[in-house]
């Protein structure tokens, strides 16, 4: 059997209950794929999703958006949903920079708002 593409899914603060009400919506599609997230955001997205299983990075700030950079890197996530805060500074600024920058280096769909992740769910429906 051919492993599962690997999902991505991180929210800042001021996002994560967007993502976690997203994922819950769309949980039987997220079921598909392996999914990993950064620490607080997997643990919400575990909770909206009983029974998924969700693979724990770091926090962001200590380091969880350049583990999960570099798992694009090395090919091991194929898909970013990544609900980003535009309002709020953030320490680690340079980490989701370079995040995104591998994103968009190994040409994987990113989404950084709800209304382009909605689309990647309806691709991924069939
Ligand atoms: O800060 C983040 C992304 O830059 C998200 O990290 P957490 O999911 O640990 O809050």
């Amino acid at each position: 059997m051919p492993e599962r593409h690997c999902i991505a899914l991180i929210a800042h603060d001021q996002k994560k209950d967007e993502l976690a009400e997203f994922a819950g919506r769309h949980a039987e599609v997220l079921a598909r794929f392996r999914i990993i997230a950064t620490g607080t955001t997997g643990g919400r997205v575990a909770e909206a999703c009983p029974g998924l299983d969700v693979v724990r990075m770091k926090s962001g700030p200590l380091g969880g958006d350049q583990q999960i950079g570099a798992m694009i890197a090395t090919g091991e996530v194929q898909m970013l949903i990544f609900f980003v805060d535009p309002l709020t500074a953030m320490p680690h600024d340079v980490d989701v920079k370079a995040l995104m920058r591998l994103a968009i280096v190994y040409d994987i769909p990113m989404a950084l708002n709800l209304a382009t992740a909605e689309i990647l769910m309806t691709a991924k429906k069939n």
